[in-house]
């Protein structure tokens, strides 16, 4: 897992790493500058194109200088560089990259707050105006010029940081930011990336690693973590050769109306090809001849709260199209009262732990909940952005000991020790429903297989996102409808746990 750093964290690693690692800050703004145009020339590859490079005179303006003489070096000989000398204040690393500049053929022109906008003939911009050194909104000069800049609608490469884009404080939805099609960003993504609200500046980032010193990252102040593969590969353990399926535990989905039957059939189907020894679902009558022909590996109990075993299931999930009337609160309070076991909440069960808070209270530790974010304004009232409820999750997940997952494109996962993990995977053409009631089935199938409620989480909720992952990269799916997101299941496992022998 990597740590996620706050704009000042980063600063200090930028600094330590110069201090101790003999190398100068010139020479690490040359290899962060370096690494960018490795990742950018993906996104020019006919080098004959007019690039133009928009610089501040701080250190995202110095990075902008130096990507200049590098890019003209590898070949992109029409690029051009524009400084916008707003301020008297350079710092020593821009002024040397200028002196640099000065000895190529490159042209460079200076324009100062008043200056008329030039006509702008390049395709692609990159915007090396201003980075993680942002400390108030854009206005004045700044505020007109990349206003402007954004109504010529052009490609826009942002170095680290768009221009005017906050990386740790709320994001205003008014705020003037420099619009990016890609951010290509130093070492660590940047909180504000992960969450919705960026959506309107960025389009996609990509993170590339400029060598500062990862020790001294990990070793930094932060509850805030960046889920990787290999994290999934130590949790996700291989099936021994004795095993049976005994050993991989008796998992109860209790699910689905008779108008909602599908996301009973999708969490059950999903938690079987996750891998529980077995998998029940508890369903309305109606349902059955669907379940036995889609699921024939699926056993039910029809509609009756009172056949169920409760100390039989080694895991339960509960919610999926389960409805919120009398009958399914009946359910839902006898889980509560009588199961012991670890447990998914989601959907219809949230809505009615919403409503009803006194069995809210009753949620055991451990316990995950997985709202979608209207379910999870329903249960914590409304928020007025995401780091709020990140803040909700944190204080609700260490208060009461649950899991809590926000699903989004970077699913939040809050624990009770107050880690905040962000997941990777996950892409929009999962953006349908049912989807949901198959992370449901994975989180139910992997706590009967005995992981334990956070490992299931983390697992669980990146295995989710990287079936969907690849069924895009590798098959080119447009869309990828709950099913078939199932149909891969096994396969994703297989190459997470395949990959690691
Ligand atoms: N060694 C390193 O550290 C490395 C850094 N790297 C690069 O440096 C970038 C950070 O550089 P930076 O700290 O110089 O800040 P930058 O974003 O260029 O801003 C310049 C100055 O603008 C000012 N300012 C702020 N907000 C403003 C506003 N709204 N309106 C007007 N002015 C405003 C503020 O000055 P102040 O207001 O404090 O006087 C600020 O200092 C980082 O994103 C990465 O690209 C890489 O090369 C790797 C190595
Ligand atoms: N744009 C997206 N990028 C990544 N993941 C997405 C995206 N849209 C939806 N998902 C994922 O799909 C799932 C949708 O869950 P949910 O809203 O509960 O759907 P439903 O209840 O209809 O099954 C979540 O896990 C979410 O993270
Ligand atoms: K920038």
């Amino acid at each position: 897992m990597l740590k996620l750093l706050s704009a000042s964290q980063i600063r200090s690693a930028d600094a330590h790493t110069i201090q101790h690692e003999s190398i100068g800050s010139l020479d690490l703004m040359e290899r962060a500058s370096n690494a960018f145009v490795q990742k950018f020339v993906a996104f020019a590859l006919d080098r004959q194109t007019n690039i133009s490079i928009y610089c501040g005179t701080g250190n995202n303006g110095g990075d902008g200088l130096a990507i200049a003489r590098i890019l003209f070096k590898n070949g992109y000989k029409n690029v051009s560089v524009k400084i916008l000398h707003f301020s008297f204040k350079t710092t020593s690393d821009f002024d040397e990259n200028l002196r640099r500049l000065a000895k190529t053929n490159i042209s460079a022109e200076i324009f100062n707050e008043e200056s008329e906008f030039p006509e702008e003939h390049s395709p692609i911009l990159i915007d090396a105006i201003l980075g993680s050194g942002l400390n108030k909104p854009l206005e004045g000069g700044y505020a007109r010029w990349i206003t402007h800049l954004n109504n010529l609608s052009k490609k826009v490469i942002a170095v680290d940081v768009p221009t005017g884009f906050f990386c740790d404080a709320p994001l205003d939805k008014n705020a003037i930011v420099f619009h990016a099609d890609h951010v290509i960003s130093f070492q660590r993504p940047k909180l504000n990336f992960l969450l919705p609200e960026s959506a309107q500046f960025i389009k996609e980032f990509h993170v590339v690693d400029i060598g500062l010193d990862e020790h001294f990252i990990q070793a930094q102040d932060s509850n805030k973590v960046w889920v990787e593969e290999n994290d999934i590969k130590a949790i996700l353990k291989p099936r021994a050769s004795f095993s049976h399926k005994g050993t991989f535990g008796h998992a109860l989905i209790i699910a689905g109306q008779t108008e909602t039957m599908g996301a009973a059939l999708l969490s059950s189907e999903a938690c079987l090809h996750a891998g529980a020894g077995l998998t029940t679902a508890f369903i309305p009558e109606p349902g059955l001849s669907a379940l036995n022909a889609r699921s024939p590996e699926v056993m039910a109990i029809l509609g009756d709260l009172q056949k169920i075993e409760w100390n039989k299931f080694d895991a339960l999930g509960i919610g999926p199209g389960f409805g919120v009337q009398v009958s399914s609160l009946e359910v839902l309070r006898k889980c509560l009262t009588h199961y012991r076991g670890p447990a998914v909440y989601d959907a219809d069960a949230l809505n009615m732990l919403a409503a009803n808070k006194e069995l809210f209270n009753l949620l055991p530790e451990n316990s995950i909940v997985c709202p979608h974010v209207k379910e999870f304004d329903r249960l914590f009232g409304a928020h007025k952005n995401w780091q709020q409820r990140i803040e909700t999750m944190e204080r609700e997940s260490t208060e009461r000991g649950l899991i809590i997952i926000l699903k989004n494109r970077y699913s939040i996962i809050t624990a009770p020790s107050g880690v905040i993990y962000f997941n990777p995977t996950g892409n929009p053409a999962m953006a349908s429903g049912g989807s949901g009631d198959v992370l449901t089935g994975i989180l139910t199938a992997l706590l009967a297989q005995g992981y334990s409620a956070l490992q299931t989480t983390i697992a669980g909720v990146y295995i989710h996102g990287k079936a969907a992952d690849e069924l895009v990269q590798e098959r080119k799916m447009f869309t990828v409808p709950a099913r078939y997101l199932i149909k891969q299941l096994p396969i994703t496992m297989g190459k997470l746990i395949n990959s690691f022998a």
